[in-house]
């Protein structure tokens, strides 16, 4: 059996074809700058060497045929052998707690929360429409970055805000990546060698995006971000959390429209507003030719982290393991160090030695005398996504 996961942006689709028997990556890859002059699609066929191509991609539907006739062409699926497409959807309000099947119905509920999230559920639900258009006899399942997180308290979930903006329109903390914090908790669980209903986590997703989530006996019972994506951590282009007053200041004294604050919020913010770069690896490269501009990016990103890593042991009480996932997490170990600096009081020592090097799928990094254990774990979101999927059409059957 095997499944083709979709991951569809605003601008760019990462796609994975696995394998279920053995969860083997037949194929992947990413189109992106879809609508921009020249479009790029790199993709990997198994025991292939990689392709990198320039390409015009004008929209959406473009950009998926270019897909699916990469994947006749590759031989990695013959007639019939793709038993479902897993979409990641990224904001399921509260409808959904679970994956869902994708129906007319579906899709209706998926557009209702589209004001929810205005650059991530429209570029979802054009991946999922096209992909109904292009392969319509294959049955497609939605997996959305909120339903992990749907087990918050109220006390969490709540804004302290009027009732009926939760009430009437839905404005609570919702959280995002929740695939990913599922899956790194599940992987921690197994590596530890306990149930994950007795472990306490705090899960570290640092991505392009990131989030932190609070995980008591398996469920999350707190995350960063909010509403949207863009509350909580400092991210590459994100602010995360900022004075709510501060959009008052630049309408009336700046001069910025709503949708100019939009998208300084989320694009030209975190990293990038303060250094402008938002690769972690450039911020380094930067800050040690000595840029202040990167050192103090990069020391507000640890901060930042670390209030969060505070916060969330005094949610949890006691914690079992800290978990670093995502691009940043898994790979950035001076940002790893710095975050966790100064928290022995809290029983948190990281091991020098150890995090320099952490292997690939998941270890530890901490100290013999950390009471907390410090794990970094490679995330595998889209094949989560596959799995998820896969028993979602396995309970209909
Ligand atoms: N070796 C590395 N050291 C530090 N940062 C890294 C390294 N490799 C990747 N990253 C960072 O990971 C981030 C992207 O993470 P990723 O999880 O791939 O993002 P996305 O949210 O797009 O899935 C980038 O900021 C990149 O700089
Ligand atoms: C929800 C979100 O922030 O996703 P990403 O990290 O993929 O941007
Ligand atoms: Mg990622």
């Amino acid at each position: 059996m095997k499944i083709l996961v979709l991951n569809a942006g605003s601008s760019s689709i990462k796609y994975s074809l696995f394998a279920m028997n053995d969860r083997r990556v037949l194929l992947n890859g990413i189109l992106e700058r879809i609508g921009e002059s020249i479009a790029i699609h790199r993709y990997h066929v198994q025991d292939a060497e990689p392709v990198n191509l320039e390409i015009p991609l004008a929209n959406h539907q473009q950009a998926l045929q270019t897909l699916f006739s990469t994947l006749a062409d590759s031989g990695a699926i013959r007639n019939g052998e793709l038993a479902c497409i897993g979409h990641r959807v990224v904001h399921g309000g509260e409808l959904f707690k679970q994956p869902a099947v994708i129906t007319a119905e579906v899709i209706e509920q998926i557009a209702g929360v589209i004001p929810l999230a205005p650059l991530h559920n429209p570029a979802n639900l054009q991946g999922i429409k096209e992909s109904m258009r292009l392969m319509g006899n294959v049955p497609q399942v939605a997996v959305f970055d909120t339903a992990f997180h749907q087990t918050l308290p109220d006390y969490a979930y709540r804004y302290p805000l009027p009732a009926d903006l939760y009430i009437d329109h839905g404005v609570r903390r919702y959280g995002f990546h929740g695939t990913s914090h599922g899956y790194v908790a599940k992987q921690a669980a197994d590596f530890l060698g306990k149930p994950l209903t007795e472990l306490n986590l705090i899960t570290l997703h640092l991505g392009n995006g990131a989030s932190a989530c609070a995980i008591e006996n398996g469920r999350s019972v707190d995350t960063s971000m909010g509403m949207t994506p863009l509350e909580g951590l400092m991210m590459g282009t994100r602010c995360g959390d900022i004075d709510p007053a501060l959009h008052f200041y630049l309408s009336r004294s700046v001069g910025l429209s709503l949708e100019a604050i939009e998208t300084l919020l989320n694009k030209q913010s975190g990293c990038k507003g303060v250094c402008g770069e938002n690769d972690m690896r450039i911020l380094h490269d930067m800050a040690d030719a000595g840029d202040q501009t990167a050192k103090l990016a990069l020391s507000m990103y640890a901060y930042r982290l670390k209030k969060y890593i505070g916060a969330y042991v005094a949610v949890l009480g006691r914690v079992d393991a800290i978990v670093f996932t995502g691009g940043i997490g898994e790979n950035d170990s001076r940002l790893r160090r710095q975050c966790c600096e100064g928290l022995s009081a809290l029983g948190i020592v990281i091991d020098p030695d150890q995090n320099q090097a952490p292997d690939q799928t998941c270890s530890a990094i901490h100290s013999t005398d950390s009471t907390v254990k410090i794990l970094v774990i490679n995330t595998q979101e889209e094949l989560e996504i596959a799995v998820q999927a896969e028993t979602c059409l396995d309970a209909l059957r």
